[in-house]
């Protein structure tokens, strides 16, 4: 297998709060190119607090108390990513590493058009690209997840919540990166443009070759859309395998506890995409 792209070791954060967090207990984690890994786990186990700490979105309280996160450049050469400082991190996110949040539809700014928030990736990023190739590319990533072009020239409030998640996801697209991380992306959507969005995903990964960190406590999401799939509890990683080897025979007691609360999972449902293929027009449908 490939050398790692992203290599978590020992990683341990904590809330310095009144009553002390450790929200991320010792957790291992490699993550190669062009793998889709899930990360499950309840409320609390500390899956959002490793997703900032990796993107180093990290605020105060926390704190990283241990560990090393490792990512692998192109030159084949290593960035140690919590060493960066601003001007490197500026450079680094997007770039490397981008992140879709949960409710990130509401990140749009409601007063500004769609196209000119997707430009604007563009203007910080990419300074020698003039107006007329800022507004191309924004079209092509419009295109990319879906969207009809002409949906530029709208404002967020005229989109669905599916089509706005989907414009995050255009945006984290833009500038290639080889890591997206998606912390709940399709939480706050209806089922059917979830399943939508999430085969896109698939599709994109396929066309692109980024690798994705897709974090949520649908454990049975996860073991359909993941090559890997870790478990938390309590802040530790307690299991990492396949999804077929986790349904085989999970080794922790809290995984098979969690493929227990799904148990249509366990071998009358297949693991591949075949389910979308008939609600693929369902976000138009509701839209
Ligand atoms: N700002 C904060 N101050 C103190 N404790 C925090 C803070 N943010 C998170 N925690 C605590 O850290 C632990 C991990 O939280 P985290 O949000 O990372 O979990 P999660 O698995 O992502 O949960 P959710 O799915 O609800 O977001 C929890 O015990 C939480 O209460």
């Amino acid at each position: 297998m490939s050398d790692p792209l992203l290599r978590i070791h020992d990683l341990t954060v904590d809330y310095a709060t009144d009553r002390p967090v450790r929200a991320v207990d010792g957790v291992s984690l490699d993550i190669h190119p062009g793998e889709i890994v899930g990360l499950a786990g309840e409320s609390g186990c500390g899956k959002s607090t490793l997703a900032y700490t990796v993107t180093r979105l990290l605020q105060p309280p926390a704190q990283i108390s241990g560990g090393s996160i490792e990512w692998r450049r192109e030159d084949g050469g290593t960035t140690d990513i919590l060493g960066l400082d601003g001007r490197e991190l500026r450079a680094f996110r997007w770039q490397e590493i981008s992140m879709v949040f949960q409710g990130a539809m509401n990140a749009l700014n409601p007063v500004h058009r769609i196209g000119s928030q997707i430009e604007d990736v563009f203007v910080d990023h990419r300074a020698g690209l003039s107006r007329s190739e800022r507004r191309e590319r924004a079209a092509e990533l419009l295109r990319t997840v879906g969207i009809p072009v002409d949906r530029l020239k709208s404002y967020p409030h005229e989109l669905s919540g599916g089509m706005r998640q989907r414009v995050m996801i255009a945006m984290a697209l833009a500038l290639r990166p080889r890591l997206i991380i998606m912390d709940e992306p399709t939480t706050a959507l209806d089922v059917v443009v979830q399943r939508n969005i999430l085969e896109e995903i698939d599709r994109l990964r396929s066309e692109f070759g980024f690798a994705v960190l897709f974090i949520t406590h649908d454990l049975g999401l996860l073991l359909e859309i993941s090559d890997r799939v870790g478990v938390m509890l309590s802040g530790r990683l307690v299991e990492e395998n396949t999804p077929q080897a986790l349904l085989d025979g999970a080794g922790h007691e809290y995984t098979r506890h969690l493929l227990r609360s799904f148990p249509s999972l366990r071998g009358d449902v297949p693991l591949t995409g075949t389910r979308y293929v008939d609600i693929e027009r369902g976000e138009e449908a509701l839209a």
